[in-house]
């Protein structure tokens, strides 16, 4: 018997690389730097995320002792929390003078601070950290709601972390349904303050992030009332602990809401209020204003107010593409060194990469891992656009920006969530190991589906979009192919990447069209609108994804098509933007053309066969931030899942002393 020995002890574990993927890696035929650099924006950026992560990772007190899974809920809350501390203070702290770290230590030296960023910070916050809705939530809040002179006050603050803030929306009776929340904000035109009220146990928020313990402010949403009218809701900054003590302020009452599917390192929160006063110049007022007589001054658009969320969405989208790489990274490198069974009756078990079924598994999330990178830009381009008119009084680009950042937050989270679950499948057994990186990266993926509007009343508004824009001719350039004369015409099916846009903006118009004859024809039985539009929803749904998936196809082919890329990369990325456009098709598409792109389908299953180890490699992913055993560079997957497990705390001792003597030695030594 060979017995067990540690790996990471020896000197051997440096040098190792599994001989699967040394010969694919000696294969490679294109720069994989291009690609990685492609991911990060430019060769600077990458350069900097190289020397950023190293920078991170190089420091032991950023270390996790044990994985965290051991530890208690509470511990796991301590634990995150201080590395996230540590990890802000570091950035603060003059970085050291060696020649790996340059580029960090000349932007420091340009008064530029080092930027942590989403990548970086995962690379060892990887259960959703306590600190991540102020950055991500409560500084866009401030920045996207409050006036300058608010900004002026409240931003340096929040920035240098003198105060914690976290977005306070949800409540225990509400979440999706934002006109019905029942948090009180009332003018007190005597005193000029608001008293915010939780009316009723449903009105208590319910799930902010980093609230439970973490936080001492929070953007509250509530319903405005002044001069004895509600005004609909509004954002309010509000002290929730004392800045010294961090005790909870009078009539504030916080705590945690306790261990969820996933993100355990984040102490999402509850909040009531009883009768809390507030200043009235912390009703944030950029786009609408309480004098103080009490006067209310509308804004130019009531949904202004959900900008914040905008925003998210559209930061999700660039979140699902960094979690599907490493989704895929994981199950690709693991198919490359997993043999298994018998191909060819007789000779030594293959590659389970080999397997069609396998790839078939895989390489859809490969290639919808760039097609959600290239949304990601290109919606967030639109988002800065569309801001930035905002700012100057133009509210015109609004519906399509809340189009398609509804469409593409939906569809990157779903397809993500499906895709993580596939790949957890496609390594077999070991994928449901906690220590092959899967569970934690489901749980991002599902919480995804449903914070920031949930994925099924985020279609319907996109439903809502397609359907005035179908009727009226009214809506933007992400629907315009919808608008009477520049509907798609009917050509046969072709297969070029132009072809296949095409045939994705006709199913889309056709599920639009079915849907509206389906409200018509509801209609025309005597239903009110509202019960016709509910009744029509699944077709409604059905063309809300039709028409997203046309919009990330249609991204991934125009990016495909720039003249950046190097004549290799360009070919992969052309096959895989083909080959995604085809796989999504056939969720959609009648079976006389199915046999046309089904060989074509094949075809394309064996040409990325060929690059696949070769393209997540270029992922650039750092073993410690992939946190799997399964998908770490050098492929020694058996070696690690067992070093793993004996980290286990019942592998301490050979016999688990306590339970034995306790429970089992009775229960074996009684008669019945
Ligand atoms: C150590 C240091 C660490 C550093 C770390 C740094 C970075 C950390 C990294 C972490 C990585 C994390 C990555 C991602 C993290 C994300 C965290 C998220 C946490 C979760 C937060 C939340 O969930 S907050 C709560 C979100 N809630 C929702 O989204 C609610 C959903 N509901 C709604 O949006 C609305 O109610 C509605 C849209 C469904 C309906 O609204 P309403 O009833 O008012 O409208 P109508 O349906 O009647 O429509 C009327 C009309 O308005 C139009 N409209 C609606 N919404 C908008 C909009 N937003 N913009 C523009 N227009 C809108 C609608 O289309 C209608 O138009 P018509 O013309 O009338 O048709
Ligand atoms: C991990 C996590 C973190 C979160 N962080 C925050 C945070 O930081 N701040 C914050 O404020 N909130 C936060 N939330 C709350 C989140 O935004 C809400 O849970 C989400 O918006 C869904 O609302 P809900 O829970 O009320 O679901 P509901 O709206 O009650 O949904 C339940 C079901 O009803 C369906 N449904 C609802 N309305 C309709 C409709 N009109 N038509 C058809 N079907 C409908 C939904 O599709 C769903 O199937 C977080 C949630 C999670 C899971």
């Amino acid at each position: 018997m060979i017995k067990y020995k540690q790996f990471t002890d020896t000197m051997a574990a440096s040098f190792y690389e599994n001989p699967d993927l040394k010969r694919e890696r000696q294969s490679c035929n294109f720069d994989k730097d291009e690609i990685t650099n492609l991911i990060d924006g430019n060769v600077e950026k990458t350069k900097y995320r190289r020397e950023l992560v190293e920078y991170i990772l190089s420091d032991p007190s950023l270390k996790d002792p044990i994985p965290v899974e051991y530890l208690s809920h509470e511990e796991k809350y301590a634990a995150e929390l201080k590395k996230a501390c540590l990890l802000v203070q570091k950035m603060r702290e003059p970085v050291p003078k060696e020649a790996k770290f340059e580029t960090l230590r000349k932007r420091q030296e340009n008064g530029k601070p080092l930027d942590i960023g989403v990548g970086p910070s995962s690379v060892i916050l990887k259960e959703g950290n306590a600190l991540g809705l102020h950055f991500v939530m409560f500084i866009p809040a401030i920045i996207g709601q409050g006036s300058t002179e608010q900004q002026n006050k409240w931003l340096p603050r929040a920035l240098n972390l003198e105060i914690i803030g976290t977005y306070a929306q949800t409540e225990l009776g509400h979440g999706t349904f934002l006109r019905g929340l029942e948090t009180k904000a009332t003018y007190d035109p005597d005193t000029k303050e608001f008293i915010l009220e939780t009316p009723s146990l449903s009105a208590y928020k319910w799930w902010p992030g980093g609230l439970g313990k973490t936080s001492n402010y929070a953007v509250v949403m509530a319903q405005l009332y002044t001069k004895g009218k509600c005004e609909g809701i509004h954002p309010f900054l509000v002290q929730l602990r004392d800045e010294t003590t961090h005790e909870p302020l009078p009539g504030i009452f916080v705590g945690e809401i306790g261990p969820k599917l996933g993100l355990n390192s984040n102490d999402n929160g509850y909040l009531g209020f009883d009768r809390v006063r507030i200043p009235r110049d912390q009703l944030l007022m950029k786009h609408s204003q309480v004098l103080e007589d009490g006067t209310y001054v509308k804004p130019k658009s009531t949904k202004l107010g959900y900008a914040t969320m905008v925003y998210v969405r559209v930061f999700i989208v660039q979140d699902m593409a960094q979690v599907l790489r490493k989704a895929v990274t994981i199950a690709t490198r693991y198919s490359c060194v997993r043999h298994q069974s018998e191909l060819k009756p007789g000779e030594p078990e293959p590659q389970i990469l080999d397997y069609k079924a396998q790839q078939n598994k895989l390489f859809p999330a490969l290639a919808a891992s760039f097609a959600f990178h290239f949304a990601a830009e290109k919606v967030w381009n639109l988002y800065h656009l569309a801001t930035e008119n905002i700012g100057k009084g133009d509210l015109q680009m609004l519906p399509d920006l809340h189009g398609m950042s509804c469409a593409m937050k939906a569809l990157s989270t779903s397809e993500t969530a499906k895709f993580v679950e596939t790949l957890r499948q496609s390594c077999g057994g070991h994928g449901y190991m906690v220590s092959s990186g899967f569970p934690r990266l489901y749980g991002i993926a599902t919480a995804s589906e449903t914070y920031e509007g949930e994925n099924t009343v985020l279609w319907l508004q996109v439903a809502r979009y397609l359907i005035k824009t179908r009727m009226d001719g009214s809506g933007g350039q992400s629907v315009a192919y919808l608008i009477g004369s520049n509907l798609p015409d009917n050509k046969a099916v072709d297969l070029s990447l132009d072809g296949i846009i095409n045939l994705f903006q006709r199913v889309a118009a056709g599920y639009v069209d079915l849907a509206m004859k389906e409200l018509a024809e509801h209609g025309r039985q005597g239903m009110a609108p509202y019960d016709a539009w509910n009744h029509s929803a699944v077709q409604l749904i059905k063309a809300a994804q039709a028409h997203a998936r046309y919009l990330v196809a249609d991204c991934f082919v125009r990016s495909v098509k720039e003249d950046k890329l190097s004549g290799p990369v360009r070919s992969i990325l052309n096959e895989l933007c083909e080959f995604l456009l085809i796989y999504w098709l056939f969720a959609e598409l009648k079976t006389e053309h199915l046999s046309q792109l089904q060989a074509k389908y094949m075809e394309l299953l064996s040409i990325i066969r060929g690059y696949a180890v070769n393209v997540v490699d270029s992922f650039d992913i750092r073993d410690e931030a992939l946190g799997s055993v399964l998908g770490c560079w050098d492929g020694n997957a058996y070696q690690r899942l067992f070093d793993e497990a004996l980290k286990s705390p019942l592998n301490r001792n050979a016999v688990h002393r306590e339970s034995f003597e306790k429970y089992l030695k009775p229960l074996m030594k009684s008669k019945l």
